[in-house]
């Protein structure tokens, strides 16, 4: 699914109301009705709403709930920032709601707060989609006012307000939310780690805009949900044999990170590549053989094959005393190739090495080992798009690791969205590189091996937490619920 900017939210609101012939209030009753539902459905009547309403469309929407929840006898207080210039929606509303027995509070100063009960709810309808500066002026002081106050929820409308939807709002004021109430589609700015302190539970609600705009729509970014992943996804053909499913190279471990490349070994097979070598330090080969005796082993430093494999993947827990090894993969492989972990930091330090990486090379860095690799930014959309850049740069597939992963390729973004903070243990990435590289020996592309590849892994975290919980799960619980997260996609 595309992930749209805010001026092409803009305009499929107004395609909407074009082709289904309707106004643009109606619209905005059919937002309104959609978070209505929702309230009812989630809030307790008995605690009371303060409904915070800027002058604009969000403020509609405020205005639009305020009034339907009055009619369901909900206990509402409604607060309008003073102004002169507001939308017409805005007046419409306005002017339905005065005709009621409501009073309606303006804001013209700090003076003028609510004083809120302790146990109420706070409906947050300053700015939506329409922002344009960040929050000053009263609207920052009763953003200020709120984020202390912490009422029972927070329920922002379309977004936090103070929140850009496409670009940075790092270092502003935003007002917290529990529960965000979003209109037909995510928004980019909730998959941004840098705004995870202001985002709550996301909801989206589908207000019926029109189903082909986002089609006819340009955009950098996608995100990858069950559908997406299902359409990567290869079904295993029944006469296969172990040599259809390819023969992936790990090199992988060093002294002190043995258990490295153990789970990405595990993770490798679970994931069905037909064959696996590992190339890990000798004291482990029988460890190995024992706790997973599908494997095979060599020696570090035996010559390897450069044509035997369909995939090589080098990196977790590798140490950074391999320069030799990395140097002789890079200049060698013939076979699409992933890279972790010290594979990446010898990279980083080396720039020998960084003009070495491969065309189709997979590179699956943490925000640290990014910036290592490719430099500091401002912010995360400067870093993500970095990853764009340098991933058309380099001809190859950079997976930015994090809660929402995203993987740049051929200049897209596409964020993940699986995954929990159950994943927040060492060794998960090294669990993610053994998938990936399964993957690549069965023949997926690299952009399609690290989409699907980071899909399965966060969904089989997510499957574990029927069994375990955030803190307890292990990265080498996934490789149980690996299965289960395979059938999903058939
Ligand atoms: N798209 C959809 O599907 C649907 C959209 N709908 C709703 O419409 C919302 C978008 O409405 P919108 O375009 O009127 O913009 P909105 O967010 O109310 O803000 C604009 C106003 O705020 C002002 N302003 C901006 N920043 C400011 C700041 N920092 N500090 C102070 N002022 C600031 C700006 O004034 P200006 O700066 O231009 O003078 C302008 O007056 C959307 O989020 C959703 O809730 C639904 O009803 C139906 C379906
Ligand atoms: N809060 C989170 N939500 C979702 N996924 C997470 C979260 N924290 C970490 N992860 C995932 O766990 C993995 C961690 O990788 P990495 O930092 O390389 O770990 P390690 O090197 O210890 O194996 C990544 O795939 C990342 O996306
Ligand atoms: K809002």
């Amino acid at each position: 699914m595309k992930l749209l900017n805010a001026s092409q939210i803009h305009q499929w609101d107004q395609i909407t109301i074009q082709n289904q012939q309707l106004t643009s209030l109606e619209l905005m009753e059919r937002a309104a009705k959609k978070c209505v539902d929702w309230i009812v459905e989630n809030l307790d009547k008995k605690s009371t709403i303060y409904i915070f309403c800027g002058r604009g469309n969000n403020g509609g929407d405020g205005l639009a709930i305020a009034k339907l929840l009055l009619s369901l006898d909900f206990n509402i207080q409604v607060n309008i920032l003073a102004g002169e210039k507001s939308s017409a929606d805005f007046e419409a509303n306005l002017k339905a709601l005065k005709s009621t027995s409501l009073e309606i509070n303006e804001l013209h100063s700090a003076n003028d707060f609510p004083k809120l009960e302790a146990n109420c709810y706070v409906v947050d309808a300053l700015f939506g989609s329409g922002i344009n500066k960040p929050l000053n002026g009263l609207p920052l002081e009763l953003a200020n006012y709120l984020n202390n106050f912490s009422p029972k929820k927070v329920i922002a409308i379309d977004v936090p307000s103070g929140m850009f939807l496409d670009h940075s709002s790092y270092g502003n004021t935003i007002i917290q939310a529990d529960e965000i109430l979003t209109f037909q589609t995510y928004k980019q700015c909730f998959f941004i780690a840098e705004n995870a302190q202001y985002l709550g539970n996301i909801h989206v609600l589908d207000i019926g805009l029109d189903a082909e705009f986002p089609y006819t729509q340009e955009s950098n970014f996608e995100i990858t949900d069950a559908n997406f992943a299902k359409n990567i996804y290869q079904p295993r053909n029944p006469f296969g044999h172990k040599g259809t499913f390819g023969h992936a190279l790990l090199i992988a471990g060093s002294q002190g990170k043995y258990g490295a490349a153990l789970m990405a070994a595990h993770a490798c097979l679970r994931t069905g590549v037909g064959l696996l070598t590992c190339n890990f330090p000798e004291e482990i080969a029988m460890p190995l053989a024992i706790t997973l005796p599908e494997a095979m082993s060599m020696k570090r430093n035996e010559t390897i094959d450069w044509d035997k494999y369909k995939s090589i993947g080098i990196g977790p827990g590798l140490g950074m005393e391999s320069f030799d090894i990395i140097k002789d993969v890079l200049t060698h492989t013939k076979s699409p190739l992933l890279i972790d972990a010290d594979g990446l930091n010898m990279i980083a330090a080396n720039d020998e090495l960084k003009s070495l990486i491969p065309q189709n090379a997979i590179l699956t860095p943490h925000p640290k080992e990014f910036e290592r690799l490719f430099g500091k930014t401002a912010n995360e959309f400067d870093r993500i798009d970095l990853a764009l850049q340098k991933s058309q740069e380099l001809h190859c597939v950079i997976v930015l690791k994090g809660h929402n992963t995203l993987i740049a390729a051929d200049g897209v973004g596409y964020f993940n969205t699986t995954g929990n903070v159950g994943l927040a243990t060492g060794g998960s990435g090294d669990t993610l590189s053994g998938i990936i590289t399964s993957l690549l020996a069965q023949g997926y592309i690299s952009k399609n091996a690290a989409i699907l590849g980071v899909y399965l892994h966060g969904l089989a975290a997510d499957l574990a937490l029927s069994k375990q919980s955030v803190e307890s799960l292990l990265p080498s619980d996934l490789n149980q619920y690996l299965g289960m997260a395979f059938k999903s996609l058939g």
